[in-house]
């Protein structure tokens, strides 16, 4: 899943794609990079970034995936609101990605549900408090994954067929680099919920930190590419579904290296 941010200020790579035209063709371009499907968001969720209003969403969104769905590109939206999410969907868009694992706008499940669509329910602890908030976790991985179950009911209850829906524990959402390091060693226990994983790892904070070491400082963002698909290659290799990435080809590298492994190792 290639990234195309239409913002002016996403923590990575903000403002680079903010024009409609150089968008479309940066999502044509991660698709010839290897990229299965394109996910274009419109509102940057880094830490202290102020919400968008929907016209500017809309504006910033809709014409993107209009483009890249005419160019015969699979794409999804990363969205927080059901009419972003319903206007990209009839312009083509074949995925909602919820950050907010639909709590951020009641319409939305109903709107996905009435849609059909396949939906990313997203792990974001105290979205609805202070959304970057410091959580506290005893177990970080059983808390999210035991939220993450109550994200996926809720949607079920509110009509998406669970066969629709994708989990995504939420990497640097309220969570710190023990937090992000302990949820993708244990992959296979967000597998349990039996719904696809989606890994989103990418240049993310706790990347930065692994790479200072424990004196250093971090990278910045555009040089955690690597990092990046040794993510994915570990990713894959406990079976996630997909993972989200700026930089597409070492990443689909990655993905197919890790796959000849996991086919050598054979059944079982
Ligand atoms: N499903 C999902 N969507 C996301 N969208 C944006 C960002 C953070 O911003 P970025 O687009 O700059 O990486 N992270 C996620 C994530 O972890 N999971």
């Amino acid at each position: 899943m290639g990234v195309v941010n239409v913002t002016p200020d996403s923590f990575s790579d903000g403002g680079r794609w903010f024009d409609t035209t150089v968008a479309v063709k940066h999502g044509i371009d991660l698709v010839a990079q290897g990229a299965d499907l394109v996910d274009v968001g419109g509102e940057s969720t880094r830490p202290g970034a102020a919400r968008v209003d929907e016209d500017e969403e809309l504006r910033r969104v809709v014409p993107v995936v209009r483009g890249l769905a005419a160019e015969g590109v699979t794409v999804s939206v990363d969205t927080m609101r059901a009419r972003v999410a319903q206007q990209a969907l009839a312009a083509g868009a074949v995925l909602v990605n919820d950050v907010s694992g639909g709590l951020a706008d009641p319409g939305m499940v109903p709107a996905v549900a009435a849609a059909q669509a396949p939906f990313v329910v997203m792990h974001w602890r105290g979205f609805l408090t202070d959304i970057h908030a410091r959580p506290v976790y005893e177990d970080v991985v059983s808390e999210v994954v035991d939220e993450l179950h109550a994200r996926v009911e809720a949607a079920v209850a509110g009509g998406i067929a669970p066969e629709r829906i994708v989990v995504d524990p939420g990497l640097g959402f309220s969570k710190n680099a023990e937090h992000d390091l302990a949820l993708l060693a244990r992959i296979d226990r967000l597998r349990t919920l039996g719904r696809p994983v989606l890994v989103a790892a990418s240049r993310k904070r706790f990347l930065g930190r692994v790479l200072a070491g424990p004196e250093g400082s971090p990278p910045p963002a555009r040089e955690r590419d690597a990092a990046t698909a040794a993510v994915s290659a570990l990713a894959a290799h406990q079976g996630a579904w997909a993972v989200r990435v700026h930089e597409v080809r070492a990443t689909a590298d990655a993905v197919r290296v890790a796959r000849a492994v996991t086919d050598a190792a054979g059944p079982g």
